[in-house]
């Protein structure tokens, strides 16, 4: 069974929902998130004896630590409670977490203690969660190095210390977790950037808040439920004309090789037909291991296609330009990267060019393409890189894919998505190239631009991590390797879906 596509949001949304769900909420929010991070946790030290230690913070997030050390010391456990601020300052929730626990014969010290013998079975990190506001320094960013380094299970609560919450950025340090326990739904800063290196195995707990029925969510994480419905069996009674025709534009002298990877993937995602329009004079006229592929030069490609890619090693000569300014103005689905990309970037002609679209276009830049893009650094757009897929999307009225660790899917009308699967080992020459392929066979096969780039984006990870689960990659996966994986899990997919009567 498909599992649903969880709701993301941003700090704002999580204030709003608190608002509508908080008054009179019983037992209150903070009682329900210290409960359920102490459920957690015992999951975590079934068998670990040893104290716990709890850092707590200044704010409701350390009130959360107080409600959870104040369980674990009714239920006889030995907890240790660090905090270093104020009590006179907690906001109200947090004052009574920490009366309760002080009422429960609790103590505190005001320093991190060292570490037992044997160890801590638990470290919990309550110094901040979705109000942290600047970046950790001093005593906080000296507990949080220190806590990091504690070889036991590190659970953070709501959301590592440090990180900040709507885009994933540390903000000075940040607590590595290897686990987290995040309250009423997921936050976008917990999926992308450098989110997934510091929060570890996520667990969210809803607290019996229906978010989604409070809030209509703008994010979702990716799942499969989000493009089941177009995962349908083939008609027995079709032929290679029903699948389309793909093509992939690109392989200037010495970058054939990506245009090449593209269209095998286009072929082994299910496209009906697949041309390549290489810009090598000197090309190969076959591509001997995939002899089914249609090589062309660039000018070459037939007039009927279903979908076309632009960018794979195309280069950023004055051919180039021609060809994709060309390709801009067809009546077709289009996906633009690589140097496509790049010479988008620098021609506000094409811009409107590609606004002015009919047909539908996807976009699948990396940080720097899109910093391009947008006129501004990379650095930018890592800092916020929802906001920057959001400009893209809106700006050329396309749906984009801004890649990288939690790529972005972002559509035209603010909805936006982050894919969770796929590794490190992705990072290497090639792999945006296959998804490009990916996603143009989809397209090629009728689907529509939203499902083919979510169905790419996923799958091109899934395939990444099945094969590091068998020990191909992280570490050395190259991108040729990923397509026969990707084929394998989509033609899973199909079963399941047909299995679930979708
Ligand atoms: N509001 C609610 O009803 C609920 C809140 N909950 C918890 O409350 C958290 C949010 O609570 P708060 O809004 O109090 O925020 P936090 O507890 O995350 O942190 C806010 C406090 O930290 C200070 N601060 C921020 N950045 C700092 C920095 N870099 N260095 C030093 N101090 C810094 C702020 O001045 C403020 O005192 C959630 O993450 C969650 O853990 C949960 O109990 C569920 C219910
Ligand atoms: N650390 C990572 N985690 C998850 N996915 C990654 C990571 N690094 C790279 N990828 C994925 O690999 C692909 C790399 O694409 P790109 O940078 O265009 O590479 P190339 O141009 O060499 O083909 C993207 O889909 C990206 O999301
Ligand atoms: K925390």
């Amino acid at each position: 069974m498909f599992l649903p596509a969880q709701p993301i949001y941003p700090v704002a949304g999580i204030r709003e929902i608190e608002a509508r769900a908080m008054p009179g909420a019983k037992p209150s929010l903070m009682e329900r998130a210290g409960r359920a991070a102490a459920e957690d946790a015992v999951r975590l030290i079934m068998d670990r004896p040893g104290p716990i230690l709890v850092a707590c913070g200044p704010g409701n997030n350390g009130g959360d630590g107080f409600v959870l050390a104040r369980h674990f010391r009714q239920a006889g456990r030995e907890v240790v409670a660090a905090f270093a601020d104020d009590a006179a300052r907690f906001p109200a929730d947090a004052a009574t977490a920490y009366a309760n626990y002080r009422n429960s014969g609790g103590d505190t010290v005001s320093s991190l203690p060292a570490a037992p013998a044997d160890g801590w079975a638990l470290v919990i990190d309550a110094l901040f969660g979705i109000g942290l506001t600047r970046p950790l320094e001093g005593r906080y960013a000296q507990w949080v190095d220190s806590l990091s380094r504690v070889p036991s299970p590190r659970l953070a609560i709501d959301m590592p210390s440090g990180l900040d919450t709507d885009s994933g950025r540390v903000l000075g340090t940040c607590f590595r977790a290897t686990h987290t326990t995040t309250f009423i739904a997921l936050k976008p800063g917990l999926l992308t950037l450098d989110g997934p290196d510091h929060a570890g195995e996520i667990s969210v707990q809803r607290l019996d808040v229906d978010a989604a029925g409070w809030l209509q969510p703008l994010g979702r994480a990716v799942r499969p439920s989000l493009f089941a419905h177009r995962l349908q069996p083939r008609r027995r009674n079709s032929h290679k004309g029903s699948y389309g025709d793909a093509a992939i534009l690109g392989g200037a002298p010495g970058m054939c090789g990506a245009a090449l990877l593209a269209a095998r993937a286009a072929l082994w995602l299910g496209s009906g037909r697949v041309f390549a329009g290489l810009l090598d004079d000197a090309a190969p006229r076959v591509d001997v291991a995939h002899p089914e592929l249609m090589l062309r030069a660039a000018s070459a490609l037939p007039e009927q296609l279903s979908a076309l890619a632009v960018g794979p090693g195309l280069g950023q000569s004055d051919s180039a330009h021609g060809l994709l300014s060309a390709a801009i103005t067809r009546d077709l689905a289009l996906v633009l990267d690589a140097d496509a990309l790049n010479l988008l970037a620098a021609d506000p002609a094409l811009q409107a060019a590609v606004t002015a679209r009919s047909a539908p276009t996807v976009l699948t830049p990396h940080p720097s393409e899109a910093a391009r893009l947008l006129g501004c650094d990379t650095a930018t757009v890592q800092n916020d890189r929802l906001a920057a897929a959001l400009a893209l999307s809106g700006r050329l009225r396309a749906h984009t894919v801004l890649k990288g660790c939690g790529s972005i899917v972002a559509c035209p009308d603010g909805r936006w998505f982050i894919n969770d699967s796929g590794h490190p080992g992705m990072a290497s020459a090639g792999m945006g190239d296959v998804l490009t392929g990916l996603i143009t066979a989809l397209l090629a096969q009728g689907w529509d631009a939203e499902c083919a780039l979510l169905a790419a984006t996923h799958l091109h990870g899934c395939a990444a991590d099945r094969l590091a689960r068998d020990g191909i990659g992280p570490v050395g996966l190259s991108a040729g390797e990923l397509i026969g994986a990707a084929r394998s899990l989509f033609n899973g997919w199909l079963t399941e879906a047909a299995r679930n009567g979708f």
